[in-house]
């Protein structure tokens, strides 16, 4: 019978579970002990939601899904591939090794960490040199293996691809060629796989999501081989792609020897009519029908019609699947109907009912599959009620304003453009602040301390009222100005205490956005973001920031940067409605934006960094589709920081990505200074950024806030003056890579007292030279 199965389940836990037995584990002496209870409550989860897919009838259960931080990390561990710099030994590798690896350690940096495709989860990226070897590593698979089999689960392991494993690493210490390193990686693959052949297994997912790529001809000349080599010894092999269409690889596809494919249908819907056209008969077809990326209930009947034809050639060879894995949405919409200690349940029944999240998804794919196989008058109950939500969403009153649209409608070209060139903006605004050459700055967070976060949870449980809540993040305001005072900082920032994250924050004042109590998804290893839903035309009925900010520049005389977070960032760390092209509710948020920014403006405060830390990450995976994203991404933020006078300076940030392929967007979005994540990479970012002839302002961080470690002076004032290779003294701004939310006071009392004493020495030294 025709399989129904997913790609992969949230570890997370429907209460973050993981996360706080993680952050438990890594503030205890981490004994074996501590490393047996962390065990004990991955062993609980990974049962839980084995009983899920199972209860809600799902063929396979997947395994190997549960990674302790990392699934890209857990496959370098399975594959032995353990950095030489570590010293570990990757068959002996403790869970407190593995952690050290993705978070450092006394002698040695974490490894890096990077977007998973075009999404908001992060991964490790694999280091790999001349000397990487591979063999045996830990046995984590095996032992969830074992565990599913022994509750009586039919399993489906799941490993990410060798080809993608290789793919998603960096060349390091002379390294040429990462491809070059497959065959020694191919062997170790093969004796996982036979080995998994031994245990029992009949199918095995592999994950290569690299073929939604445009990927070059050597990676695609190899594919056939590869899996040649594997599925000599393997059990049947599933090979799945994700996150977009793979009908450019096609007939490559077709003809590797797996015996199935998987396609993200959700991405990709055209692509199913193309592959059944001469499917192998030996071969299985996944359809990967059921959003993996987005929490809007699934229209049924509509996937049931699109399935039909492929049915009817295809039989039981057709599979029903997520589109990827269920990572990336939450686990749970039956938790939003609880109040907990922390929370009271905030979505309305009617939204409620046009949601669903991971374990939901389960039954419709289930239903889907039964509908497929046996008719829809056998699930006709779930698919009504499907075509009820779908049909109340599409037509609700609440989704759509006349004077969005009109707003939208009358935008002129003029409405993204400043008034004047970036030459003569900057003359006004020098002669407006009079800054020093080489002003500092920050990014805008300080920490979130737990008091913080406690005044938060008081006030939203109805412990304290807003007054008290009001004056807690008042004192919070006149405390990180104080330090900031005291370091010497001259442009100062509110530090974002009232910000419980910085797209959720916004979500939570602005129409058309809608809040989850439990909504948490993973960002990196037990950070967690919880996604606004935007489900209408947005707007902001009253302004968002202009209180917490002007009360923080009541109290200096130093300017006080307002700070926003920009369109494409909300958008894409949103889940976002699928009724309209994402372009559209772009603007829409750009037009909120800029009511927010002139009524900053107006209220005095004359610098505004909207942060798009995201704007690299929505770039499509192909580049085909890469113009038409960049304009209207461009287009958004240009119409959120247009609408200010001359002298009002606009700041943009952008962090968590590689830049140097969209420098000529972020150029066009013409901000006045442009802070960016710069230490790791050793200012090389730089380099791109002067051959380009970067116009405007530029603050490359010289602080790395991903690192417990505080950096001395002299490296700071060492990567200023590296900097000053590429980018003039007058455009050059001294500032940390990112917000300070996940430090601590002490690390950023230290750290901004050494950053400003770096900036004067550099100042110094330019004034002696002069
Ligand atoms: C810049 N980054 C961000 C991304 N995406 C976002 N949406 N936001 C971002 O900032 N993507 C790229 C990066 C990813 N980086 C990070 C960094 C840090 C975190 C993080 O620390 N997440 C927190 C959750 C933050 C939050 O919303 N906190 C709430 C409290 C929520 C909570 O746990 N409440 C408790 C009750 C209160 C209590 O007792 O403490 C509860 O519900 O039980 C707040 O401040 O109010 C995390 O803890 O994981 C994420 C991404
Ligand atoms: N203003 C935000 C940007 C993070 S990317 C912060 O400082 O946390
Ligand atoms: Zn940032």
């Amino acid at each position: 019978m025709s399989v129904a199965h997913i790609l992969g389940f949230p570890r997370i836990g429907a209460r973050r579970e993981w996360k706080f037995a993680l952050e438990d584990f890594w503030r205890s002496a981490q004994t074996p002990e501590d490393e047996a209870a962390l065990h004990q409550v991955a062993r609980t989860l990974r049962a839980r939601h084995w009983a899920l897919q199972r209860d809600a009838g799902l063929d396979y259960v997947t395994v190997g899904d549960f990674a302790g931080y990392d699934h890209v990390l857990d496959t370098l561990a399975h594959v032995g591939a353990v950095p030489a710099r570590f010293g570990f030994d990757a068959q002996t590798l403790t869970l407190a090794q593995y952690f050290q690896m993705a978070r450092g350690h006394a002698t040695q940096p974490a490894m890096e960490m990077t977007k998973w495709f075009d999404t908001n989860y992060h991964y490790i990226v694999p280091e790999y040199t001349p000397d990487t070897q591979f063999g045996a590593g830990v046995t984590g698979l095996f032992d969830a293996l074992t565990e599913a089999q022994a509750a009586g689960h039919r399993a489906k392991p799941v490993l990410l691809g060798p080809l993608t494993l290789l793919w998603l690493g960096k060349e390091r210490d002379g390294l040429q060629d990462r491809l070059t390193l497959l065959p020694r990686l191919l062997p170790v693959y093969c004796q996982l796989l036979a080995k998994l052949r031994a245990a029992g297994v009949d199918w095995v997912q592999l994950d290569e999501p690299i073929f939604a790529l445009d990927l070059p001809h050597a990676w695609r000349a190899v594919a056939h081989s590869t899996y040649e080599q594997l599925a000599l010894v393997a059990p049947q092999l599933l090979l799945t792609t994700y996150f977009g269409a793979v009908t450019e690889h096609m007939a490559l596809l077709k003809a590797l020897p797996v015996a199935g494919l998987h396609l993200d249908l959700a991405r990709a819907p055209e692509q199913l009519e193309a592959f059944i056209e001469d499917w192998p008969e030996d071969k299985i077809l996944s359809a990967g029908m059921v959003d993996g990326r987005n929490v809007w209930r699934h229209d049924l009947d509509a996937s049931l019609t699109h399935l039909q034809k492929a049915h009817s050639r295809l039989g039981d060879r057709l599979w029903v699947a997520s589109s990827c894995s269920l990572l990336h949405v939450p686990v749970d919409l039956q938790s939003e109907l609880e109040n907990t200690r922390s929370a009271p349940a905030a979505l309305d029944p009617e939204l409620r009912s046009w949601l669903a999240f991971a374990t939901q998804k389960l039954d419709e794919i289930v239903a889907l599959r039964c509908a497929l196989v046996a008719g829809r008058h056998k699930v006709s109950k779930v698919f009504d009620a499907a075509a009820q939500a779908c049909s109340t969403r599409r037509t609700s009153t609440r989704i759509h304003h006349a004077f969005v649209a009109r707003r939208l409608a009358e935008l002129t070209e003029g409405d993204a453009q400043r008034n004047a060139p970036y030459e003569q903006r900057a003359w006004l605004q020098r002669e407006r602040f009079k800054l020093p050459l080489l002003p500092t700055t920050t990014i805008g967070s300080f920490p979130q301390t737990p008091e913080i976060r406690q005044a938060r949870a008081d006030f939203k449980q109805g412990r304290i009222g807003h007054l008290a809540y009001l004056e807690a993040m008042r004192a919070h305001i006149r405390d990180a100005l104080a330090r900031q005072n005291e370091y010497g900082l001259d442009v100062l920032v509110h530090g974002e205490a009232e910000r419980n994250d910085m797209v959720e924050y916004f979500g939570e004042l602005l129409a058309g956005f809608a809040i989850t109590t439990h909504g948490w998804v993973q960002s990196y290893g037990s950070r967690c973001v919880k996604p606004p839903l935007i489900y209408g035309d947005v707007y902001a009925p009253e302004p968002m920031t202009v209180g917490w900010t002007t009360y923080a520049q009541q109290q200096t005389d130093k300017p006080v940067k307002g700070m926003l977070t920009g369109p494409v960032t909300m958008l894409q760390w949103a889940f976002v409605r699928d009724d309209q092209p994402r372009a559209t509710t772009a603007l829409q948020i750009a037009l909120a934006l800029r009511d927010e920014v002139c009524a900053l403006e107006e209220a005095g405060i004359g610098m505004i960094q909207i942060d798009e830390p995201a704007l690299r990450e929505g770039l499509p995976l192909k580049v085909d589709d890469h113009a038409t994203y960049l304009a209207w991404a461009i287009q958004a933020f240009k119409v959120a920081s247009s609408g200010v006078a001359n002298h009002t300076q606009i700041h943009t940030h952008m962090c968590y990505s590689e830049f140097g392929d969209i420098l000529p967007a972020i150029a066009a979005l013409d901000a006045d200074v442009l802070s960016i994540e710069t230490t790791r990479s050793n200012m090389e970012l730089l380099t791109s950024f002067a051959a380009f002839a970067y116009p405007n302002e530029i603050g490359p961080g010289v602080y790395d806030i991903h690192s417990p470690r505080v950096p001395t002076s002299e490296e700071m004032a060492r990567l200023i003056q590296l900097a000053l290779e590429h980018i003039p003294a007058e455009r050059l701004w001294v500032n940390p890579d990112c917000g300070l939310k996940t430090r601590d006071w002490t690390q950023v009392d230290e750290a901004l007292t050494r950053m400003v004493k770096a900036a004067q020495q550099v100042r110094g030294a330019l004034a002696r030279a002069a």
